[in-house]
């Protein structure tokens, strides 16, 4: 449902705030009136204490059911000054001063009996003269004159709340409630900037990943501070670093492996004295060309060359000599071809040529140009008594029997030319 998490943080924290300001909305309030009554409850036993101490100062006696009529006549007499007092309306329980605002009748609510316990001046179920039990006799307030007990001054289990009570009770919750309400606009806003800056690094650290997961490893996140998240860009980093360098070294080895691997390739597709491609290399490239010469019906000559009596080269000059003039004939020989044109070593002294979009004709006058160059070189240079010339049998037919007719034909040209004394080109 909700997706982002910026989203779900700052739900999560309007749901917290507000699940704070209900509770303290509802309990508060409760806890205001049981404190407000509390304190009203003491203000009010203070004061009547006061009175009491007034009372005796003015009748020098206490206790007895005419003192009591009198004590409560003078408690009316106080009501009834207050509710004419234009200053007689206290918006707090601290503001009642007993001097200036006597006892309300309203929220007195205090039986008085003797030291013996026997109630002299009744309120509510109590009647006049009757005895207080040992627990009622423990709820009660001791009255002192000094170090003598006057009595006992039982309160009632509630005391009503003044109209001055209620509003100022009410405006206590309202303020109370407003200051809360101001709170959860603060907290909100703390909450989304908070989750702004840990989103911010969240999001970062998300983009990272995604980018390598893309194959772009080179990935740093910006770390602030020592908290969880900090510690997990942190190892982002370094994880992100390792993996860069790591792919960096097995790119660096596979490069190396697959130049080798090209290398090897190479190598086995070429010939080591000469240089040139070796017969495997020949057999692959004749069989496309072949294939290709054979479906368009376009035109490939291939030929076969031998160097002339090269038994007696070896035997004559020595193996090595022999092996200088292969070189040296292979070397002619790529000199005069064109790049698109395959020549190899196909064996012991014996070369191919195989030329694309050519004919016999076209290639006799190629392969010919060879056979004059090999026997026109100063081979003298390598020895004295040294010559060498080459023989060439050329064919140009196409079958549908992979070249085999070609070499067989090529084959035969080359034994043409030897037969008919060498050094010469057949077709
Ligand atoms: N030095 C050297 N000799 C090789 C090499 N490969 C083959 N030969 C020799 O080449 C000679 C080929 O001799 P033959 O096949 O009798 O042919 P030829 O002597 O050239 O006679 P014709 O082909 O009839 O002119 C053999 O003696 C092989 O040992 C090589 O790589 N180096």
């Amino acid at each position: 449902m909700f997706t982002s998490l910026r989203t779900k943080l700052t739900l999560s924290m309007l749901v917290t705030s507000l699940a704070a300001i209900s509770v303290m909305a509802l309990i508060t309030p409760w806890l205001l009136e049981i404190r407000f009554e509390e304190e009203a409850r003491q203000v009010h036993f203070s004061r009547f204490v006061r009175l009491i101490e007034n009372f005796r100062e003015d009748n020098g006696q206490w206790g007895g059911q005419e003192n009591a009529l009198l004590l409560h006549k003078r408690i009316l007499d106080s009501s009834s000054r207050l509710a004419r007092s234009p200053e007689a309306s206290p918006s707090h329980p601290g503001d009642l001063k007993p001097e200036r605002h006597p006892l309300d009748s309203e929220t007195f609510r205090y039986v008085l009996a003797d030291p013996q316990g026997f109630v002299f001046m009744p309120f509510g179920d109590y009647q006049a003269g009757q005895q207080l039990t040992d627990r009622q006799l423990e709820r009660s307030e001791p009255l002192y004159n000094g170090d003598q007990l006057l009595g006992y001054a039982l309160g009632a289990n509630e005391f009503p709340m003044t109209e001055q009570d209620k509003s100022y009770l009410m405006i206590q919750s309202r303020s109370m409630l407003l200051g809360a309400a101001a709170g959860l606009i603060v907290t909100l806003l703390l909450s989304l900037t908070m989750g702004r800056q840990l989103i911010k690094h969240l999001q970062s650290l998300t983009r990272a990943a995604i980018e390598m997961s893309k194959g772009n490893l080179n990935q740093q996140v910006s770390v602030e501070g020592k908290d969880e998240i900090a510690l997990l860009a942190r190892e982002f980093n370094r994880m992100a670093l390792e993996l860069n360098n790591t792919y960096a070294e097995l790119k660096a080895s596979n490069e190396t492996i697959k130049a080798q691997a090209e290398a090897m390739q190479e190598l086995s597709l070429r010939d080591e004295l000469t240089g040139l491609h070796n017969r495997r290399y020949f057999n692959q490239q004749f069989r496309l060309m072949h294939h290709q010469a054979v479906r368009y019906g376009e035109n490939l000559a291939l030929a076969l060359g031998d160097i002339d009596n090269f038994k007696q080269i070896n035997d004559r000059f020595s193996h090595q000599i022999g092996d200088t003039v292969l070189k040296q004939v292979a070397k002619l020989m790529a000199e005069e071809i064109r790049d698109a044109d395959i020549l190899a070593r196909y064996g012991g002294e014996e070369f191919v040529i195989l030329l694309g979009h050519t004919d016999k004709h076209q290639a006799e006058g190629l392969v010919d140009r060879i056979r004059a160059k090999v026997a026109a070189w100063p081979w003298q240079h390598i020895h004295k008594d040294l010559s060498v010339t080459i023989s060439f049998g050329i064919s140009d037919k196409l079958d549908t029997d992979l070249g085999h007719s070609m070499l067989v034909e090529a084959d035969n040209r080359l034994y043409e030319a030897k037969d008919q004394g060498r050094n010469r080109v057949c077709i």
